[in-house]
């Protein structure tokens, strides 16, 4: 068949989107693996089908696989890149919910910055002393709609993303789901900047959303970190969290940031 697509980008973060809206297209995961090859594809981190919401718990949903043609909860900068695809197809402008497997997402539009309100993070754990190759390492992870370890580093450009992330990825302590990794350096000014090794893609991406989320969430619950956090990433984007903090728990947490189209198509599957 062929597939209608437009193909875009969240802070650098890039995906596949296609109106499925008429339940047309059923993909599998090797077509999603051959959508998403850089060479023998469109190229992409990730695919996302736009569906109706069968639950009726939101006015959308979404089907998510990453470019192994795994499918994941839910996907941050993908989040944004979906909100601006139903504006497009729907023309709505105001804000509007849909439902990944984390749960159910808003997402509303700031002129040209998209602002998606995440699940309630869960399954905070800090200072795990996690033995790698290099050593024990205390390894901090929360779940922002799928699971993150995050590291704290002196200098991100330094910091080993694919050699540790690969090994953090599939180790023991994150079994049997795997985890993505982030690798966060504290910047002078309340600010971090974040590198993230992907489960899913299996190598670096430049941006990863619900990372950032984590990232930031921990190093406000570590460091004192105040809401808004500026959140730099691989890219070169800047990406916002913001929060509430409740007793020891975050809630409202929402991330901003950017979400561009780069070109339409038609492939066949
Ligand atoms: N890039 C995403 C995360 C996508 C899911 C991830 N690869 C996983 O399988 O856990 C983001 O922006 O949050």
């Amino acid at each position: 068949m062929v597939l209608e697509f437009n193909k875009m980008n969240g802070a650098g973060n890039d995906f596949v989107l296609v109106d499925n809206r008429e339940r047309k297209v059923k993909l599998r995961p090797e077509q999603a693996v051959q959508l998403c090859h850089r060479q023998r594809g469109i190229g992409a981190d990730g695919i996302m089908l736009l569906v109706p919401c069968v639950s009726g718990k939101a006015d959308w949903a979404w089907d998510f696989y990453n470019s192994d043609g795994s499918v994941a909860e839910m996907c941050g900068n993908g989040a944004r890149c979906f909100a601006r695809f139903v504006q497009k197809l729907t023309g709505i402008n105001s804000q509007f919910t849909f439902e990944t497997g984390a749960g159910i997402i808003t997402a509303s539009f700031q002129g040209e910055r998209v602002t998606i309100g995440l699940t309630k993070p869960r399954d905070l754990r800090l200072n795990e002393q996690v033995t790698l190759s290099v050593g024990a390492q205390p390894i901090h992870s929360l779940n922002t709609g799928v699971p993150h370890a995050v590291l704290f580093v002196p200098d991100a450009d330094k910091a080993m993303v694919l050699s540790l992330g690969q090994e953090i990825r599939r180790h023991a302590h994150f079994a049997p789901k795997g985890t993505n990794v982030n690798f966060v350096q504290q910047l002078g000014n309340g600010a971090i900047r974040v590198r993230t090794f992907e489960r899913g893609v299996e190598g670096e991406t430049l941006a990863c959303g619900t990372g950032v989320t984590a990232s930031a969430l921990i190093s406000a619950e570590l460091n004192g970190f105040k809401s808004p956090i500026q959140v730099q990433v691989q890219g070169g984007d800047l990406l916002e969290v913001s929060f509430k903090e409740n007793g020891g728990h975050f809630e409202d947490v929402k991330l901003t940031g950017p979400a561009d189209f780069v070109f339409e198509g038609k492939v066949t599957i």
